[in-house]
């Protein structure tokens, strides 16, 4: 599917938008309702990666195929790993394959775990032969992805001795760990972080419980940027969301401010308001926190004229493309002076943005969504655009809601 967008009538818009559940908190839950089957879920992600999750978890024998998604892919590892009388194989699409796993894979070895690699060494797929793991202690580097700690920490509880792991080098993504002991600690699992050391404690059962997924705020970002692209006097209202959320792509709030965008929280609601005119600065970002949202930060200040400096990218070239290379790419067919390292990306003050571009968006629904928002500024066509769906299927059909022009191309 390729779509051509092109600028609403009107520069000011004002919408209402419901988006859906978290796919994090949504695939971290799935995960724990499988080991406390008392556990009810609200909100759930509608998204293919939960969609995944969800099948995958129920495979007993045979092959699991997780496609595109990295959440599914590294907690399924630790949960089929210590499942005994399980044995899978854990495999997903031709990038999944170029994703590393060989830090969850070597750490949950050390535990004992019983592991082969099927093609190349240090990724998927995984042959995994779940057997009871009693060892409670193992230490990692914490560098590449914040999945692998959150991946043994899901399953941590269910062991007999729980889990004590050591966390080496840069910790990367930490609110996404943050986000995995919180929802422990909802369900009554004992849990702490202090220095570079994480324990949780085995709990065998646990009291009927419903936890209600917060919406997506990865997904909220495409309408900040939105938002900071329109005329002053735009308004656009998002549910459900909260404002003491798990999520650490919440800092948008923050971080759009320079944008001229403010959040006000309302009940089980956010209404971001365009208010002024973006700051005349370069834009500086470390995103080591917030990786998720580095694309469409980076459309956002390209859209604005902006120059920017974003870093703490370093996960990036590993997720579901080399995003650097990809917005690298794309931002210069659109008359971008843009320059990226292993870590960091820059982009030049510049006015110029060439009209009816196709943008390609790698099997990497953060690229579709994050350069969508140019249609305020101009016309633009979108490659591919159904890989929206891994993370937030009905992205086409809300934007539509903003009058934006959505055409096939
Ligand atoms: O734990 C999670 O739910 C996630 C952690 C992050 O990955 P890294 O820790 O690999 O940066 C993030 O990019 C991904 O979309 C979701
Ligand atoms: C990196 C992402 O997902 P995952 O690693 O779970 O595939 C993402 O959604 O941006």
């Amino acid at each position: 599917m390729k779509l051509h967008l092109s600028p609403p009538a009107s520069s000011t818009l004002k919408s209402a938008i419901k988006i859906t559940g978290s796919k994090s908190e949504s695939n971290r839950l799935l995960l724990l309702q499988a080991l406390y089957p008392n556990i009810k879920i609200q909100n759930l992600s509608n998204s293919d990666d939960a969609i995944v999750m969800q099948k995958g978890i129920k495979v007993s024998k045979g092959e699991v195929d997780i496609h595109h998604a990295g959440t599914a892919m590294r907690f399924l590892t630790t949960y089929f790993s210590s499942q005994a009388g399980k044995e899978v194989v854990l495999t997903g699409s031709k990038r999944m394959t170029e994703r590393p796993i060989g830090v969850l894979v070597d750490a949950l070895k050390s535990l004992g775990a019983d592991i082969t690699y099927l093609e190349n060494e240090g990724y998927p797929p995984l042959h995994i032969k779940g057997k009871k793991i009693e060892k409670q202690k193992v230490s990692l580097p914490a560098d590449i992805s914040s999945q692998y700690i959150s991946s043994l920490l899901l399953t941590a509880p269910s062991l007999d001795n729980g889990l004590e792991l050591e966390l080496v080098g840069k910790i990367t993504s930490v609110p996404y760990i943050k986000m995995t002991l919180a929802l422990l600690t909802q369900i009554g699992v004992k849990n702490s972080f202090v220095g570079n050391t994480i324990k949780v404690s085995s709990k065998k059962e646990i009291s009927k419980s419903t936890l209600v997924v917060e919406s997506d705020w990865s997904s909220a970002s495409y309408y900040y940027s939105i938002v900071a692209l329109c005329a002053v006097g735009t308004e656009i209202t998002l549910s459900a969301y909260k404002k003491d959320s798990l999520q650490g792509d919440s800092v948008l709030a923050d971080i759009y401010k320079d944008f001229g965008v403010e959040t006000i929280f309302l009940d089980n609601k956010i209404v971001l308001k365009k208010v002024s005119k973006a700051v005349e600065a370069i834009i500086t970002k470390d995103l080591s926190n917030a990786p998720d949202i580095a694309q469409t930060i980076a459309v956002t200040t390209f859209g604005l004229g902006l120059g920017c400096h974003l870093t703490g990218l370093h996960t990036l070239k590993i997720k579901e493309t080399d995003r650097l290379e990809a917005l690298k790419t794309e931002l210069t067919k659109l008359g971008a002076a843009i320059t990226v390292t292993n870590n960091s990306l820059t982009i030049k003050a510049s006015n110029t943005i060439h009209k009816d571009i196709a943008i390609d968006t790698y099997n990497d629904h953060r690229m579709g969504m994050a350069f969508a928002p140019l249609a305020l500024k101009t016309s633009i066509i979108i490659n591919d655009a159904g890989v929206v769906s891994k993370s937030y299927p009905d992205f086409w059909t809300d934007l539509k809601q903003l009058q934006i022009a959505i055409k096939d191309a």
